[in-house]
């Protein structure tokens, strides 16, 4: 090795151990993101294992921490830790989890600081209930809840929203001596987006908010030879509210196994055939006697899923509503095509998520499409970056012009979202070094003006570029020659039919935000109409609770 190749790799350690330094001293200002959760019931069938392939099909939800926990008919093991799920278990670690159900999450925070105690899944042991929580999504109710659950004595190792929840199914659990009372209670009491699964020792849960803002989808392991499953059956388990009705149901048996997860993308990877989606508000426990359903909270009409799924997070290759996410992105091209057509040569995308609409945009426009940006894959998603200049040095180490095909072109350049305006920035900039000669900016979602507080946090709206600035001064700022955003209306008619969450384009939330929780977050002048009150848990309802077994006693044989 030569003197400077020597000096250069002792500065680029330097710097990376700056950057390091900066990244974990520095309050995270970052926009959040996702996490994708997994859960499986399939005795025999390495569920650890099982859980950990469904994870690596999720991972791009969440890259901060990973966990497994399983569930062996005696006792609940967890292991977790902050990285990717590849760093976080080895070929041993998941030997060591034998069981025969699991529960698995990928995670970016929302709520609760970037450790191992907000890792996931989150352990309860309340006396002698044990479960383990995998939540996606954000609550916007949990302080509250968190000091009167420690005022009851409950202990907390986090300020994890997600952990909250654990405490209180296990507080509930154990008051009413049935689980799924403990989770209808906690149902009924917390507020935000989540899609929850959790294992016992012996038992799967899987259960989702009321305006089903946050994704989760049922799949079945199909034992060879033994597909004798009604699907029929299983798309039609009682979900009226009615816990009789749902007693007198026999649970659905005969089949290898059942899988949960945030994405069918999760389910295609160990095999399991996609049954239906998990309703909003609904209740599904597996266990050795079959699966039942329950509809734990009535459903919110109308329903509110997270229409930012489908525009960024996630996979393409993922079914969401019934319609395939890379085709949802290539009609929003086509959309765009029609709502802002652009005179130019050759059409690109930035990858990942802006491919499908770019050429959804150059067959609707009959442009060229071309890749015209060539991604490192080895490069995690820069939307979460925890600094502005990392963030910067993210989107050059991601993204790179192929040169011979745009220098001179008059490029329309398609991208899923501007949020902080960092990619575009810098993207523009590259692609004039690269020789474009007018560069089009279409992006195949509205403005995001607003924050969201059910799973992503966008978190302070003054980081939202297109809260403060016009079209027009956006497109001066990120240099370039035209820009346009695809309309609401536009976007919702590339939608499959149904009532979506569409807050950050809008503001109207479809669950109210307690004061305390988004008083700082807006920007002056900008007032969402549904701040809310805080809830508290009603202790006396508790006691009733326990005192009244009708519930009990019509679910004794379930
Ligand atoms: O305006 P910004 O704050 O830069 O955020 C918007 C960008 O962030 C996302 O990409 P990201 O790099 O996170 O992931 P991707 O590779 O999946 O597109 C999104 O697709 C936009 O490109
Ligand atoms: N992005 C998410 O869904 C995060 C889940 C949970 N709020 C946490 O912070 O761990
Ligand atoms: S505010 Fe936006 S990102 Fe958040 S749940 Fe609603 S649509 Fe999704
Ligand atoms: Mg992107």
């Amino acid at each position: 090795m030569s003197q400077e190749t020597v000096r250069a790799a002792e500065l680029a350690a330097a710097r990376t151990q700056a950057l390091c330094a900066t990244a974990d001293d520095l309050e995270r200002d970052e926009l959040h993101e996702e996490c994708g959760i997994f859960g499986v019931w399939a005795p025999n069938r390495g569920v650890a294992r099982l859980t950990y392939f469904g994870l690596r099909a999720l991972q791009h939800r969440g890259q901060e921490s990973a966990g497994i926990a399983v569930g062996d008919g005696g006792t609940v093991m967890v292991r977790k830790d902050l990285g990717l799920l590849g760093r976080v278990f080895s070929d041993a670690d998941l030997s060591a989890l034998a069981g025969d159900v699991a529960v698995g999450h990928v995670r970016y925070g929302t709520a609760g600081a970037k450790s191992w105690e907000a890792a996931q899944p989150h352990l309860s042991t309340i006396n002698d209930v044990i479960i383990a929580l995998a939540h996606n999504g954000t609550l916007v109710n949990t302080d509250e809840l968190r000091r009167q659950l420690i005022e009851l004595g409950v202990p907390f190792l986090s300020n994890s929203d997600s952990e909250v929840a654990a405490k209180l199914i296990g507080y509930f659990t154990q008051r009413t001596s049935h689980l799924r009372e403990g989770i209808r209670k906690t149902m009924e009491i917390v507020r935000g987006g989540y899609a929850m699964t959790l294992i016992t020792e012996q038992a799967l849960y899987a259960f989702r908010d009321p305006h089903g803002i946050r994704p989760l989808v049922l799949g079945r392991l199909v034992d060879q030879g033994l597909d004798q499953l009604d699907l029929e059956a299983v798309s039609t388990l009682p979900v009226d509210g009615d816990p009789a009705a749902a007693a007198a149901d026999e649970p659905v048996v005969g089949i290898g196994g059942w899988v949960v997860a945030s994405e069918t993308c999760a389910l295609d990877i160990v095999g399991a055939e996609y049954v239906r989606d998990v309703r909003p508000g609904e209740i599904l426990r597996v266990n050795a006697e079959g699966l039942i359903s329950e509809q734990g909270v009535p459903a919110e009409t109308p329903g509110a899923s997270c229409i930012f799924e489908q525009v960024y997070f996630a996979r393409p290759d993922s079914i969401m509503d019934g319609k395939s996410v890379y085709a949802c992105r290539y009609d929003m091209g086509r959309q765009l095509a029609i709502e802002a057509p652009a005179e130019a040569d050759l059409v690109i995308g930035v990858p990942d998520s802006g491919l499908p609409p770019a050429e959804g945009f150059a067959h609707e426009s009959g442009l060229r499409f071309g890749e015209g940006l060539i991604k490192n894959r080895y490069v995690a998603r820069t939307f979460i970056e925890p600094t502005q200049e990392l963030r910067s040095m993210g989107v050059r180490m991601k993204l790179n012009p192929l040169r011979d095909t745009i220098a001179g072109k008059r490029l329309v350049v398609i991208d899923d979202s501007i949020v902080r305006g960092t990619t575009m920035v810098q993207l523009v900039r590259m692609l004039r070094q690269a020789g474009a000669r007018e560069i089009h900016v279409r992006i195949n979602s509205p403005e995001v003006i607003w924050p969201c507080f059910y799973g992503i946090d966008t978190d302070v709206q003054s980081q939202l570029i297109s809260a403060s600035r016009s079209v027009d001064e956006i497109c001066e700022m990120i240099g370039a020659d035209s820009l346009a955003f695809l309309s609401m209306e536009g976007l919702l008619r590339c939608m499959p039919e149904r009532s979506y969450c569409a807050a950050c384009f809008t503001g109207c939330y479809p669950v109210a935000i307690p004061e305390t929780f988004g008083r700082e977050k807006f920007m002056d002048g900008y007032r969402p109409r549904n701040l809310g009150e805080d809830a508290v848990v009603d202790e006396d309802a508790v006691v009733q609770k326990g005192k009244d077994r009708t519930w009990e006693l019509a679910h004794q044989s379930s």
